[in-house]
């Protein structure tokens, strides 16, 4: 069975076409800066060249009828027709408390995930804009949505209740949900494997840090804590996000620079955290290149995102009274050795010796960044939650 996986990201759009009886990958690539001036579009057909178009891609339906063109292009397709897809799984950002698990696309599933734009108002936008873009294109394909939010779904009561009114989480569910939920399940077991010890027996934080970032504490094989809340805004800075702040800034500065609460909504979504910061660009790339030239905004901004993940990875050795290894994963983890290089550098007390030479080698392999002797083992796992999506759809469609 040929399964096409999509994981619309708040900029960018990444496809897998899996041939399901061996699990290969027929066709993979990625739409980035969506929405940017001049999106770069990678097309890789596993058995034919690479293809790299820079053009202009405004939204997420425009990126998805590109994808389709490519994958049945006459010299850069793999398919002869898109007859040969048999399901679509896409990931799905906010599944709220409606959705614990993974489910075939209904148009009462459609309902449930528009209802929850207003908690993932960056996210689950495009993720419905893919599922109506195949089915116009792909009419009668059933399709699959994974949750980010699932994996978190086993974190206690301490960790996922807010110290406001209790009578808020009864009335309107307002607790911590968590992200990147499908990153954080496959990157820790890959680092299981790669440790080689059960995963269950293993103390790990999981660093997910792309345009979106999250940190999750993994104890007993689950998630225990996790640093995004009942948005992807909490937690670490990100890439135009703020992450964590006094939430008296928000009445404040409405009532000083008299904005609206949507207004601040966007200034706290879209134009904070290192694009903020830096006035430069929400790109990790850019940034280190801008402070390697001696910018520095570019260097402030890149100070105050390393630290404040330094500052997680504390906290959460902390809640779990230990930690066994950190795992770095996404865009900037796993390309970004100066990133990784700058926090372990800073929690050295906890027993985290970076092995410099390990560290700069790029590979897209899962490996060890820390030195055979460090207590506390550090890893880049390049992430799959294509995979994992491509499996939960297998199985419902099969089902
Ligand atoms: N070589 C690199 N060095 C530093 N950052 C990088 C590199 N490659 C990609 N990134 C960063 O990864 C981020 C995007 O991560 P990704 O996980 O693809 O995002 P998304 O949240 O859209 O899924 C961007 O901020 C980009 O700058
Ligand atoms: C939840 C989230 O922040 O996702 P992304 O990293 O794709 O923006
Ligand atoms: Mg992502």
């Amino acid at each position: 069975m040929i399964i096409l996986v999509m994981n619309a990201g708040s900029s960018s759009l990444k496809y897998q076409l899996y041939n399901m009886k061996d699990e290969s990958v027929l066709a993979q690539g990625r739409v980035e800066r969506i929405g940017m001036d001049s999106s770069i579009v990678t097309h890789e057909p596993t058995d034919k060249p690479e293809v790299r178009q820079v053009s202009e891609i405004l939204d997420h339906n425009t990126a998805v009828r590109r994808v389709i063109d490519l994958l049945t292009h006459s010299e850069h397709g793999v398919l002869k027709s898109m007859d040969q897809i048999k399901a679509v799984g896409h990931r799905v950002v906010h599944g709220g408390e409606s959705f614990q698990q993974s489910t075939l696309v209904t148009p009462e599933v459609k309902l449930e995930i528009r209802k929850l734009i207003d908690l993932a108002p960056l996210h689950n936008p495009p993720a419905l804009m893919g599922i109506l873009a195949v089915e116009t294109n792909l009419p009668g394909v059933p399709q699959s949505v994974v949750f980010d939010t699932a994996f978190h779904q086993s974190m206690p009561q301490e960790s996922y209740l807010y110290p406001i009114p209790m009578v808020l989480y009864r009335r309107h569910k307002i607790r911590r949900y968590g992200f990147h939920g499908t990153s954080h399940d496959y990157v820790s077991n890959k680092a299981a494997e790669v440790i080689g010890k059960p995963l269950e027996e293993l103390k790990l934080v999981t660093c997910h840090i792309g345009n979106g970032a999250s940190c999750t504490a993994i104890l007993d094989g689950k998630s225990f804590d996790t640093s995004m809340g009942l948005t992807p805004l909490e937690g670490l800075m990100m890439g135009t996000r703020s992450g964590d702040l006094d939430p008296a800034i928000v009445p404040f500065t409405m009532n000083k620079e008299e904005l609206t609460l949507s207004e601040v909504s966007s200034m706290l979504n879209k134009h904070s955290g290192l694009q903020a910061i830096s006035g430069i660009s929400s790109d990790m790339r850019e940034i280190t290149d801008a402070m390697k030239e001696g910018d520095k905004h570019a260097k402030l901004a890149f100070d105050m995102y390393t630290y404040r993940l330094r500052k997680y990875i504390g906290a959460y050795a902390a809640a779990m009274n230990g930690i066994d290894a950190i795992v770095f994963t996404a865009g900037v983890g796993e390309n970004s050795s100066i990133v990784r290089q700058a926090v372990c550098e800073g929690i050295t007390f906890l027993g985290v010796e970076l092995d410099h030479a390990r560290n700069d080698q790029r590979s897209k392999e899962a490996r060890f960044i820390s030195t055979d002797a460090s207590r506390v083992k550090v890893l880049v796992v390049p992430t799959n939650e294509e995979l994992l999506i491509a499996r939960d759809t297998y199985r419902l469609v099969k089902a």
